[in-house]
């Protein structure tokens, strides 16, 4: 089998009392976070832009947001680092760091730079479906997840 063939191992973590840090908090970045919010207690979002929807979530206590530019002390103390901002050089800058550190990163405009990859996710209560397409098919992975939401009475994210 070779490499481009083999499919990702799905590896639930208990990421309750981890420090997550997305920086970035867009599209991409408010989806993620979105989903994160029900897995830790302690999320970080760091970016000059914020997706109105965010403020809300920080409003209610469930994530803490710096609205600032990424600067490599931000991730210093992270245990799990999600890389989502629109400019792939500080992206790139996120996954040096996190390497040297020995931080869990995650970026998501480049599959070759994830420690693990982030999967489509549909839960109920306790009970967690993570969907992957093996980073070969995004798409098929989103209509997948989509699909099972339907299944278990879950809204589209
Ligand atoms: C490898 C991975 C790394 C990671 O980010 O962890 C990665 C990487 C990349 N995605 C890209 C694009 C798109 N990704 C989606 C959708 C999803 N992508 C997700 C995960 C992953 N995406 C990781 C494992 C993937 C796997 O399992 O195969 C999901 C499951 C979870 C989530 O993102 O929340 C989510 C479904 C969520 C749901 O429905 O719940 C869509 C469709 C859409 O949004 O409708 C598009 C646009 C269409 C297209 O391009 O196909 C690009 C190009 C970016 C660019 O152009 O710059 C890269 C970069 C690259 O491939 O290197
Ligand atoms: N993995 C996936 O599922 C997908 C990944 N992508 C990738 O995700 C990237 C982000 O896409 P979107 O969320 O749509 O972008 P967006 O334009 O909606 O949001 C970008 C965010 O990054 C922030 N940002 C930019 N520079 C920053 C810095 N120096 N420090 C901190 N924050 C900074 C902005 O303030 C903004 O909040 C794209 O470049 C693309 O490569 C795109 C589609 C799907």
């Amino acid at each position: 089998m070779t490499d481009e063939a083999r499919p990702y191992f799905p590896m639930f973590v208990d990421i309750s009392h981890k420090k997550v840090v997305v920086v970035g908090a867009g599209t991409i970045a408010k989806r993620r976070i979105r989903t994160l919010v029900d897995f830790t207690e302690n999320l970080t979002v760091i970016a000059p832009e914020v997706n109105p929807e965010l403020l809300e979530l920080q409003s209610q206590g469930k994530i803490l947001i710096l609205k600032k530019q990424y600067q490599r002390e931000d991730i210093y103390d992270a245990d799990l680092v999600i890389a989502a901002t629109n400019d792939h050089q500080t992206n790139e800058d996120i996954y040096s760091v996190c390497k040297c550190m020995g931080i869990t990163v995650n970026v998501c405009s480049d599959k070759n730079k994830c420690d693990f990859y982030f999967p489509g996710i549909v839960r109920k209560d306790n009970l967690v479906v993570g969907i992957t397409a093996s980073g070969n098919n995004h798409k098929a992975a989103r209509e997948t997840s989509d699909r099972i939401r339907e299944l278990l009475n879950q809204p589209e994210q």
